[in-house]
């Protein structure tokens, strides 16, 4: 990642903002609570500067954005940092001009204010800007840095360093301070030079900045006001954004009701006041494991599908707390809270800054960051009251005395609220509908996500022969055939491998014995594959679409005996590997044709073509793949009919085309097995989770 330029330059100068402003927002509240005497003014002061934080939020917060995407983003990002340069410096020169304690206090909530404001016109720009420095697929890594940096290092390094410096520059002076060196001063100084820091590398280090950003035409032409309702209403009618908004004002939510019912949450234990630091550690924690880890662990999961999981994952463990009776319960709960409010931060910022247009990108940035802070406020603010009124309950149910506290009920609230945001978002936003949610993060997890079917209507019915060595497939396949197409039916004979030129040049490869190169088991699995996938592609896939009946010999339970069973490759890979080349397509009805390998291969013999490298197998190789074939029958018996092959052809064809008229001859027309809307989540045990996934037929 460091090693894109641009980026580079930004993240090291973002980093050091970012422990400016941790600095600041420390030595701000510090500063202006040693400026005036008594405990109350002192709280006052501290908490007066804190809260005005909040409060740009709502008197700019709904134009911050139009800034973002109508002026050029660097130097919005450069006037603002270096307006916030002064206002910084200015907080520690107004008290060195010897002004009042109340005045410098006074200039202190002000010039917060004013910086709060600049940051909210900045954040949007800077975070518009960051997708355009960098390749899609590095943004994910380009965030979790940046999230690490933020919310992990600095704020750590910050606390540490405001600690060491006061230490530091105490014991170096011996006790006594002068004004201008109190620590709290000396932090806004180094926050002030880490924006003009900014500043100049945003100006002149990262120019890049102006030269990606989009749409220069049409934003001069649009008026703000235009740009502003156009913004609102693209979040009100796009589907992801929905979405992604609301799955994340809903774990704003739920944090903020964590937040605000944590003391007494911590009193309810019965583990004193260290629970309370010890569980906000343990979300801390799970934070960093969520944003460092979760990528790795669900690999290469649907983002949009692992941000809604995410969300319900912080919900469900926020409702585990209302349950936790031991602080080491609470403390697992806390982790996995974290964890799951991580990884649904890593992966909204990644769709926000991957998938909304540039043109648009600042406004839903602003939205997301303002409605965020008001939603934690009044989460936080609204729980703390509750849990005071609430207190705790004592409920007699037959002779049991439950203690019903209000704060665990707002926990279990919380959780349901934040459960039902992210199912909520998860259906807004997903991009795999159909595909079985856990199998799919399953696979997942095991590296093989499971793949939405094609978007396809299939008219027609596809029919597939399978079987071992001399089955019979051929004669029956033919038999069938000429049958309905006496009957006035458009049918596609066809095979796997070789029923295409690729296919053609494929099936030599794989099977000619001529040459002393034969392919090795996986490469073998890959040939068959990319024969099936365009034989899909240019011969089943348009007949199904015009209605044809398509009969082949062979489709992908070939591969799954021949080459998981057969060769013993990993079923499931060699599963996955026919779903990626089909795109999801399963056929309407397998006809197993199932014969003893010594029979089969004696007939084979008989027609004295020779054979080929499959047929010269052992007959350990054939007997694992006749069971294997079998199996994958008995696991989805509505789409298998199964024949004893050694029976006379005649008799065998007979049930075979009973069958097949039977699915054409229904008065709605073509029976498909499955529902005949939607895709197929059928579950067929002996296959990977990949093969669930098949196409979405029309009655
Ligand atoms: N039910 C049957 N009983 C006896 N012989 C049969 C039967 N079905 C087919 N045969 C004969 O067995 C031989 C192989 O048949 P066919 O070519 O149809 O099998 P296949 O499964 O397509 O073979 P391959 O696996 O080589 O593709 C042929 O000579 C055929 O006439
Ligand atoms: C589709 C497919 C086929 N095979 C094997 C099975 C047979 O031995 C040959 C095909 O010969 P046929 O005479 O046309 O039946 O290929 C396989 O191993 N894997 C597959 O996916």
């Amino acid at each position: 990642m460091l090693r894109i330029q641009p980026f580079r330059r930004l993240w090291i100068v973002l980093g050091a903002a970012s422990f400016g402003d941790w600095l600041g927002l420390l030595a701000t509240a510090l500063f202006a609570a040693s400026q005036v005497q008594g405990s109350t003014a002192q709280g006052a002061a501290f908490g007066g500067v804190t809260a005005i934080r909040l409060l740009p939020a709502l008197v700019l917060g709904p134009v911050a954005g139009v800034f973002a995407d109508r002026f050029d983003r660097r130097w919005t990002m450069v006037i603002c940092d270096l307006l916030r340069f002064v206002l910084f410096a200015s907080i520690p020169l107004y008290a060195l001009s010897g002004a009042a304690g109340g005045l410098v206090v006074g200039w202190a909530l002000i010039a917060t204010f004013l910086i709060e404001s600049l940051t909210l016109l900045w954040i949007p720009a800077k975070e518009a800007a960051v997708p355009n420095l960098i390749p899609r697929a590095r943004l994910e890594a380009a965030n979790q840095l940046t999230l690490i940096t933020t919310y992990g290092l600095t704020p750590v390094a910050a606390a540490i360093g405001l600690a060491v410096l006061d230490r530091g520059v105490r014991g170096a002076v011996g006790g006594d301070l002068p004004s201008w060196a109190e620590p709290a001063q000396l932090a806004l100084w180094f926050n002030s030079l880490s924006r003009l820091a900014t500043a100049l590398v945003v100006a002149f280090g990262i120019k890049e900045i102006s030269e990606a950003q989009r749409g220069e035409a049409e934003r001069a032409e649009q008026s703000m006001f235009r740009q502003f309702s156009e913004g609102w209403k693209y979040i009100g009618q796009t589907p992801l954004v929905r979405g992604l908004v609301l799955g994340i004002f809903g774990a704003f939510a739920g944090g903020g009701i964590v937040v605000g019912t944590a003391k007494f949450f911590a009193n309810s234990l019965g583990a004193g006041d260290a629970a309370f630091s010890l569980l906000f550690g343990a979300i801390f924690v799970g934070l960093a494991l969520g944003i460092g880890l979760g990528p790795m662990v669900v690999k290469e999961m649907s983002r949009r599908r692992w941000f809604g999981m995410s969300i319900v994952l912080a919900s469900a463990a926020v409702m585990t707390l209302a349950f936790a009776i031991h602080l080491s319960m609470a403390i697992v709960g806390a982790v996995l809270v974290g964890a799951g409010a991580g990884m649904a931060f890593l992966a909204g910022t990644t769709l926000l800054g991957g998938e909304v247009a540039d043109e648009v990108r600042g406004r839903v940035f602003a939205v997301v960051q303002i409605g965020t802070r008001l939603v934690l406020i009044l989460a936080i603010g609204l729980s703390s009251v509750l849990v005071g009124v609430g207190g705790s309950r004592k409920l007699e149910i037959a002779d049991l005395g439950l203690s019903i506290s209000s704060t665990r009920l707002l926990l279990l609230a919380a959780g349901a609220a934040g459960i039902f945001a992210g199912i909520s978002a998860f259906g807004q936003m997903d991009d795999k509908k159909g595909v079985p949610v856990l199998a799919d993060l399953w696979g997942s997890i095991r590296g093989r996500p499971l793949m939405p079917a094609e978007p396809f209507v299939s008219a027609g019915l596809f029919v597939v022969f399978e079987g071992g060595e001399g089955a019979g497939k051929s004669t029956q396949l033919t038999a069938l055939a000429e049958r309905l197409r006496g009957q006035g039916c458009d049918v596609v004979v066809t095979r796997e491998p070789g029923a295409t030129g690729v296919g053609r040049r494929i099936r030599s490869l794989v099977l000619d014995t001529s040459g002393d190169d034969a392919p090795s088991p996986r490469a073998e699995a890959l040939l068959y594959a990319a024969d099936r996938a365009h034989h899909v592609a240019t011969v089943v896939r348009p007949a199904l679409v015009r209605g044809g009946v398509v009969i082949s010999d062979r489709y992908v339970d070939s591969s799954l005996a021949y080459q998981g069973a057969g060769r013993t490759l990993p079923v499931d890979e060699v599963s996955w590997l026919s779903s990626w080349a089909t795109g999801g397509l399963k056929p309407d009805l397998v006809v197993l044709l199932d014969v003893e390998p010594h029979t089969g291969l004696s007939r084979v013999a008989s027609r004295n073509t020779g054979t080929d490298r499959l047929e010269a197998e052992s007959i350990a190789f054939h007997e694992r793949v006749r069971y294997a074939f079998l199996d994958l029958a008995a696991a989805d018996p509505k789409r298998y009919l199964v024949l004893d092959a050694s029976r006379p052809v005649d008799e065998i064809s007979k049930l075979v085309v009973r069958r097949v008229e039977e699915m054409l001859g229904k008065p709605g027309g073509i029976v498909h097995p499955r529902p005949a809307q939607g895709p197929d989540t059928s579950v067929q045990p002996e296959l990977s989770d990949a093969e669930l996934v098949t196409m979405e037929h029309k009655t």
